[in-house]
């Protein structure tokens, strides 16, 4: 089974406003509202592509029931903590000219319902594979995604995580079955510039020789590269086509690595899966279907 955990789950309102002015009252041309965060977007989009998985995390509040409510509909097997203080998140995504972003804090969460989590994991077997992705309230301690993988460290699950700066970088002593950082990731992370793909690889390379078993690097419509655990290179660019909404396209990548992996067991097929996977978000609406996913790999292999 794979179980994804989001810390900090959120309703993502995505509204899109034809020139937005700083300081001015600006009205929408059209709004949409999304069950989202990372773990979750995953959990969606393994959905779609046919691979069950559990969503795990906290909840709280009315957008918290909001989020488990959209996430059964959509035929999701959840199993959130729901927390008693504040209430989950909601993120806008703003399109005009550019896009915007506003992730909120996330609410308290105690260190007894932290605790409850801990327990859910104890239920994880070997072969399990655990998705820890997206920020931690700021109510929780930095290291909270380290404190987990060491605590799985007997286990052999294949943990993967999808986090920035050092949420990510102190994982890697715990040997992470996959990281996905992208470019500017990675330029927040060496500081420095990414450049050219020579840098991505270079630093893809630090990445792996920190602890890292596979490292994906995403770069939107440039496409992507991975190092896998074998010290093979893969680089491809994205598919060709027009950019509906972004939000999640990292997320859905993940889930079509996870996808391409499990049933192909093949790292240049779970690479293509997740390049087509991320690209097919980014083209609708929507998170990826499996047929708009099949459609774009065809233009890859
Ligand atoms: N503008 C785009 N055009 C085509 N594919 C895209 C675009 N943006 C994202 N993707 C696809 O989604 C993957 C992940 O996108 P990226 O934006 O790098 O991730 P994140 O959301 O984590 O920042 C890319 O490698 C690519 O396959
Ligand atoms: O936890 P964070 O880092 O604030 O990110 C949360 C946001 O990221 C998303 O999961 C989208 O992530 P990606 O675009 O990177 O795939 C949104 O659904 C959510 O609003």
């Amino acid at each position: 089974m794979i179980y994804t955990v989001t810390f900090n789950p959120s309703l993502d309102y995505i509204v899109t406003v034809k020139e937005f002015c700083m300081g001015m009252v600006n009205r929408t041309e059209r709004e949409l509202i999304y069950p989202g965060g990372k773990g979750i977007n995953v959990s969606l989009v393994l959905k779609n592509l046919g691979v069950e998985s559990t969503a795990l995390g906290f909840i709280a509040g009315f957008t918290g029931v909001e989020i488990e409510r959209s996430l059964k509909e959509l035929g999701c097997l959840t199993d959130f903590i729901k927390t008693k203080d504040g209430m989950s998140r909601i993120n806008i995504k703003l399109r005009s000219k550019e896009e915007t972003e506003i992730n909120g804090r996330g609410p308290e969460i105690s260190k007894e319902e932290l605790s409850l989590l801990y327990k859910k994991l104890d239920k994880l077997n070997n072969d399990d594979i655990l998705v820890l992705a997206g920020s931690i309230p700021a109510s929780m301690p930095a290291s909270s995604y380290e404190d987990i993988m060491k605590y799985l460290e007997k286990k052999e699950v294949k943990i993967v995580v999808d986090a920035t700066k050092d949420l990510l970088v102190n994982v890697l002593k715990y040997h992470p079955f996959l990281i996905k950082p992208n470019n500017h990731e990675l330029e927040e992370i060496f500081h420095e510039e990414v450049k050219t793909k020579e840098d991505v690889k270079r630093m893809a390379k630090q990445l792996q020789e920190l602890g890292a078993i596979n490292v994906l690097v995403s770069m939107a419509g440039d496409g992507a590269v991975l190092l896998s655990e074998d010290g093979i290179f893969y680089e491809s660019l994205a598919p060709k086509g027009t950019v509906m909404n972004s939000v999640g396209a990292g997320d859905s990548m993940v889930a079509g690595f996870l996808t391409g992996y499990l049933k192909e067991n093949d790292y240049k097929k779970a690479f293509y899966m997740g390049i087509a996977t991320g690209s097919a978000s980014a083209f609708s609406e929507k998170l990826a279907t499996k047929d708009e996913v099949v459609s774009l790999l065809k233009q890859l292999s």
